[in-house]
């Protein structure tokens, strides 16, 4: 569930709002200033004026697509205002971004005029490689679509319309054959006859539904023949029958209901009234015009679907506009004509028929997700949508001669796809989704603090752990409620007044008596300093993992786990393992927290406590043994320890893809691996990185995240037995909750081991 609270701090959190703009090229001395401004930027304005289509290779005009509204029709949420919409746009861009790479700029217009907009958005066309109308209310969407589309030489698409018809029009074809029902033989009834609702209508009698079959219900009821209310050309089109009725009368013996209007009008009893082995799409946003269990709980022979992501099969035009435009863009298309849509409608149809990979499995939680009445459409995370979608999109632009720049190599195109989806937020993804199958207890030192307390809410509701926090309760109690937070059911725990508090004192007691701490010290620490009392918990079993450190140095975190925690069995060192988070690619660093000068020896355990950690997380790892010399290029002691550690991982783990000595640029560029090392035993970029020592490796996770744009997580502690978990003291709310998840994984890994033993 999404809490107003929560949405609110989501967008106005650190940099308002959600997107904002990025430079491609540096602009850091004199000279770049020269090349990016006056005078260097003549040169690309003259060859353009000569050539305007060289546009697309001197401007970002080819990845760019407005968002364009005037907020007459925003969501299900009606006529909000364009400043008000202006949310909508940005998830817009931000989702464009996301899933297709494509940059956005949003632009709310305060008219409600159609010909002024059509105007504006003529004048605009220099800008922009393509047009996204969105939330501009019927009829007047249908009116500016059509006569931009008749003046501009570049795609306008309206995704209310197109993006819901193309989208609900895959999931119809896959849920009527789930059915047994032919297209041309089921009665559709249209809750909605605005953008939505008579674009659907159009597509769905071109995939083969019969118009004398089609329902159209809006405000005042059936659009039928004669009708003088609320009439316009385009319902015109689609009236059916003479007589007026209402919804549920319209409802009874449908096979197929399409919501596109507003929440909750559907009721159990029409759903009851519909044909055997009935469909309903109920898309309106954010709530459906029936909700997903209700519908389900009338009707075990019903497919349902909604607009809404936190239930099977959803039907959102997220599915299409980041694609349709990607293929549009990749050809250069001066159009997205109705064979692009409806290559659009197949590919989706057919993608999700197809063996899901295990990359898509892990990315829902393990769920094997196959063509079924849960499973109509593909999601909108799976990676192979873009390469799917796009380039039915791109291909059917081609064969109709839309394309200004038509592709040939299609292989090599689908490869460029493949590319642009970084990597990052998929392993994200699959993380959270792998801590979700199998939550666990996880202690957060430090319980009253706001940005832990807004993860636990995310980390309760998403069902990632079960947190338990550490601090003073009626303090926590109030945060949580000066926060407006929900986390009934969360466990405070107040080491002090804690029950078994004499136990632990006891048990650590016993383990550090004979490093001179007495018993009264002993429950000293443990009343007054959570790392102790949380280490604590973590031992005797009471929590799986630990979580803290956002309020002070990593060393006041981790002593407490070493002094508590044993070993585990499998290694001999305990080492600090960041994961590092890129724009597009995931790294991981190590040891950067407790191995000053580590042996030959040490550092082979460290390479293989991070590979079989990485390999945990479901991430095949290629260890890079660095160094400042390249398989033996510089003869030094510290170059030749980094090489007999790698000799001593080979031999003692043959299964592992490890190589070095190698220099770090060496590790992280495929072209170098390939051409001047080609011998070299890593199968492709490195992505587990083993440092010579602490200081390098403390050094290059630091200036990576203060320099190089990555986010650290971490460290992981590896050695010990249990899983404890360091946040960084500036970490966000996003980073707590991956911290958390990477804790349960943790947990999850030493419990199994345990399992083994
Ligand atoms: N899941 C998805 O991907 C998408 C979902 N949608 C959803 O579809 C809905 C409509 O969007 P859109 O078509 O752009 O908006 P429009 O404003 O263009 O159309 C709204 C339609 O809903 C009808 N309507 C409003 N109230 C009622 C009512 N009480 N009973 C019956 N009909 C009613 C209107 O009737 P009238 O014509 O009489 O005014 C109109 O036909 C929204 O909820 C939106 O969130 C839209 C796009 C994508
Ligand atoms: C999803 C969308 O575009 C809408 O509900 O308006
Ligand atoms: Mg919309």
């Amino acid at each position: 569930m999404i809490r107003r609270e929560d949405a609110l701090q989501y967008h106005c959190q650190g940099r308002a709002g959600k997107i904002e703009v990025q430079p491609t090229k540096s602009c850091s001395t004199q000279r770049d200033l020269a090349m990016a401004y006056t005078p260097g930027v003549a040169e690309p304005c003259r060859e353009i004026e000569l050539n305007p289509d060289r546009v697309f290779e001197f401007t970002a005009k080819g990845n760019l697509v407005a968002v364009i509204t005037n907020g007459t029709a925003v969501l299900g949420l009606g006529h909000i205002g364009p400043l008000a919409g202006k949310p909508v746009m940005e998830g817009k861009s931000v989702l464009f971004k996301r899933f297709a790479d494509i940059d956005v700029f949003d632009i709310e217009l305060n008219s409600t005029d159609p010909d002024e907009i059509i105007r504006v958005v003529k004048v605009l066309e220099p800008t922009f490689g393509g047009i996204n109308l969105e939330d501009i209310k019927a009829p007047e969407c249908f009116y500016i679509e059509e006569r931009l589309q008749g003046i501009l030489n570049i795609p306008v698409f309206h995704d209310d319309q197109h993006g819901t018809a193309i989208i609900s029009g895959a999931a119809l074809l896959n849920a009527l054959e789930l059915q047994g029902k032919k297209i041309n033989e089921v009665k559709v009834v249209f809750s909605g006859a605005g953008a939505a609702g008579i674009a659907c209508a159009e597509l769905y009698i071109k995939l083969g539904v019969r118009r004398e079959n089609v329902y159209l219900v809006d405000s005042k009821g059936v659009v039928y023949k004669g009708r003088k209310e609320g009439m316009n050309p385009y319902k015109e089109r689609l009236a059916n029958g003479s007589e007026p009725m209402s919804l549920a009368d319209a409802m009874k013996g449908a096979d197929v209901f399409a919501g596109v209007s507003v929440a909750g009008l559907v009721t159990r009893e029409m759903v009851k009234s519909m044909a055997d082995k009935p469909i309903i799409f109920a898309m309106a946003n954010p709530d459906p015009e029936i909700g997903y269990k209700d519908a389900l709980e009338v009707r075990s022979d019903l497919i349902m679907a909604t607009g809404r992501s936190d239930f099977p099969n959803q039907v959102n035009n997220v599915l299409g506009f980041p694609f349709i435009f990607r293929g549009a863009l990749d050809v250069s298309a001066t159009a997205i004509n109705d064979e692009m849509k409806i290559s659009a409608v197949y590919a989706l149809a057919a993608l999700a028929k197809e063996d899901m990979p295990d990359s898509v499995i892990k990315a829902y939680g393990g769920q094997s997700l196959q063509f079924g009445p849960q499973y109509i459409i593909p999601k909108p995370f799976d990676p192979r949508v873009l390469i799917w979608e796009s380039t039915a999109v791109a291909r059917a632009a081609v064969e109709t001669g839309v394309a200004r720049k038509p592709i040939y190599d299609w292989d090599a195109y689908r490869q460029n796809l493949e590319g642009r989806l970084g990597r990052s937020h998929e392993i994200m993804h699959r993380i959270m989704q792998k801590a979700k199958r199998e939550p666990k207890r996880i202690v957060f030192l430090e319980g009253g603090n706001h940005q832990v307390l807004r993860s636990c809410q995310i980390i309760l509701d998403e069902g990632i752990a079960s947190p338990i926090l550490l601090g003073p309760k009626q303090e926590i109690e109030r945060e949580i409620k000066k926060l407006r937070l929900e986390l009934d059911g969360v466990q405070i725990i107040e080491p002090k007044t804690f029950e078994h508090l004499d136990d632990y004192a006891e048990e650590f007691y016993k383990l550090r008596c004979r490093k001179g701490i007495t018993r009264r010290e002993a429950r000293h620490l443990l009343q007054h300093d959570p790392n102790y009392f949380g280490a604590m918990m973590v031992k005797v079993g009471d929590a799986d993992g630990l979580v803290g450190g956002v309020n002070q140095h990593y060393p006041e975190t981790i002593r407490p786990a070493l002094q508590t925690l044993p070993l585990d069995k499998k290694t001999s060192v305990i080492a600090g393992l960041y994961m590092m988070v890129f724009q597009n690619d995931v790294m991981f660093f190590a040891d950067t927290t407790v191995n000053i000068e580590p042996t030959s020896e040490q550092l082979a355990e460290i390479a293989i406590c991070a590979s079989d950690t990485v390999k945990h997380l479901d991430i095949e790892p290629r260890i890079a043994m660095l160094s400042f010399s390249n398989f033996g290029s510089t003869r030094h002691p510290h170059t030749e320890k980094v090489a007999r550690a790698t000799q001593i991982v080979k031999e003692r783990r043959p299964d592992l893809a490890i190589d070095g000595e190698m220099m770090a640029d060496t590790a992280v560029d495929p072209e170098i691996l390939n051409s001047v090392y080609d011998f070299n035993q890593l199968k492709g970029k490195a992505n587990v990185l083993v440092f010579p020592s602490l200081e390098s490796g403390n050094i290059a996770y630091k200036l990576m995240a203060r320099l190089g744009g990555a986010k650290a997580i971490g460290p992981i502690l590896m050695g010990t037995n249990k899983a404890i978990h360091v946040l960084q003291r500036d970490c966000e709310v996003e980073d707590i909750v991956n911290t958390a998840s990477l804790a349960v994984i943790d947990a999850q890994d030493h419990q199994c081991v345990m399992g083994e033993h």
